[in-house]
């Protein structure tokens, strides 16, 4: 009632597992040397749906500025902080960064995400220490149970140079493509070109599964050395991974891109339970070419939601409820203090009792005050 479609109020948990879990973002990425940033919430559709970045403007939350520019709540922080980014001196650069992202084809219309890019680093150290990054994330906020599948644009948009696609076709193929009809990526490609083009591009469909699905692709294509490049790219950085403990890893060699400014090696979480994606990210030297500058960028975002859904307090928190009334306000206050490493919380005789653990009562006795405390045991704890 009263919000528009997609909005909502949170409160509780809900709110507080989130800052947790962003809490816990912003800690790891300092130790891992990453600086942080921030960009406006409202910028110019333009920043977004020039030819270099492609996004669409229908998904996006708009209005008309006074002077009759498109302004938009930001749909992608990886688009803003190239914008914001585009004049700095090419070094080394490592940014984390969270907030809200605003898209109109998912239900919720604001969600929020926390994430990093990494700029001007060699193309494998950028991917590398991207997923490094998740997985000790991951692993500070206790989630293990998750898969982390690597893909690379250039396979499939290397094998449909092959292909004579209007940009019709081109789009029905790579949906077909995205959503693994095979019988439809042949038909398509066979109408647009030659029979051994459709056959390896609905092969492609298939070639999803653990690392062995590379090595099977570079017998595959030992004739295709820009293709076994990108397979050695794909096969470093799972080695990387699996040698630092994150062993759970997929292929997908037939992933198309979700996003239309990647240019190289594409991943994802899943979380094993339900399928989620937790984050996701991929390599976007492209991007940068608005800003009149080709630089090696790369980088992915959390799905702060998807993350605080799972968040549990490692251990949580004494509660401490101290009974007080307006005269004894100071000495509750005093007394706080001596509750240390607990949540101390002041209320008057009607607090909700079950909540907490230890109930103080503080009375007047004989002109000084002195206090009374309760264990509560069998604690509710909800509120
Ligand atoms: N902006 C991407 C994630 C990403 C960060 N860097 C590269 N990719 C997303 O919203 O999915």
């Amino acid at each position: 009632m009263f919000l528009p479609a997609g909005s909502r109020d949170e409160m509780g948990p809900a709110v507080s597992n989130r800052f947790s879990v962003m809490e816990k973002f912003r800690k790891v990425a300092v130790l891992r040397g990453y600086e942080q940033i921030s960009t406006p919430v409202v910028e110019y559709a333009s920043t977004f749906t020039n030819e270099h970045v492609d996004m669409k403007l229908q998904n996006m939350l708009k209005w008309f500025n006074s002077e009759g520019e498109i302004e938009v709540l930001r749909p992608d922080w990886t688009t803003s902080i190239a914008r914001a980014l585009s004049s700095q001196e090419h070094k080394p650069q490592k940014w984390a960064y969270q907030g809200s992202v605003f898209n109109t084809d998912r239900p919720g219309v604001e969600y929020h995400q926390a994430g990093i890019e990494i700029l001007h680093m060699p193309p494998l150290m950028g991917e590398s220490e991207s997923l490094l990054m998740a997985h000790s994330f991951l692993k500070s906020l206790g989630i293990t149970d998750y898969a982390i599948e690597l893909g690379h644009t250039e396979l499939y948009e290397s094998l449909i140079q092959g292909l004579d696609l209007k940009s019709e076709d081109a789009e029905r193929l790579r949906q077909a493509m995205h959503d693994k009809k095979q019988d439809e990526v042949y038909q398509i490609a066979l109408n647009n070109g030659d029979k051994k083009t459709a056959e390896e591009l609905a092969a492609l469909v298939d070639a999803y599964g653990g690392i062995e699905v590379i090595t099977e692709y570079e017998e595959r294509w030992k004739e295709r050395k820009d293709l076994l490049d990108m397979l050695a790219h794909l096969k470093k950085v799972a080695q990387t991974l699996v040698e630092s403990g994150a062993n759970d890893i997929l292929v997908d060699l037939g992933r198309v891109k979700n996003l239309p400014y990647y240019s190289g090696m594409m991943y994802r979480g899943f979380l094993k339970k339900t399928g989620a994606v937790c984050f996701s990210g991929g390599r976007y030297d492209k991007l940068y070419d608005r800003y009149g500058g080709h630089v090696s960028a790369a980088g992915l975002a959390f799905d702060v939601d998807v993350l605080a859904e799972l968040y549990k307090e490692e251990s949580p928190m004494k509660k401490v409820c101290i009974i007080a009334n307006p005269e004894s306000l100071v000495y509750a206050e005093k007394l706080r203090q001596t509750y240390e490493g607990c949540i101390v919380d002041v209320q008057s005789e009607t607090a909700d009792l079950d909540y907490y653990d230890k109930i103080v009562k503080i009375k007047l006795i004989d002109g000084k005050y002195e206090v009374f405390e309760s264990e509560t045991d069998d604690r509710t704890n909800q509120r």
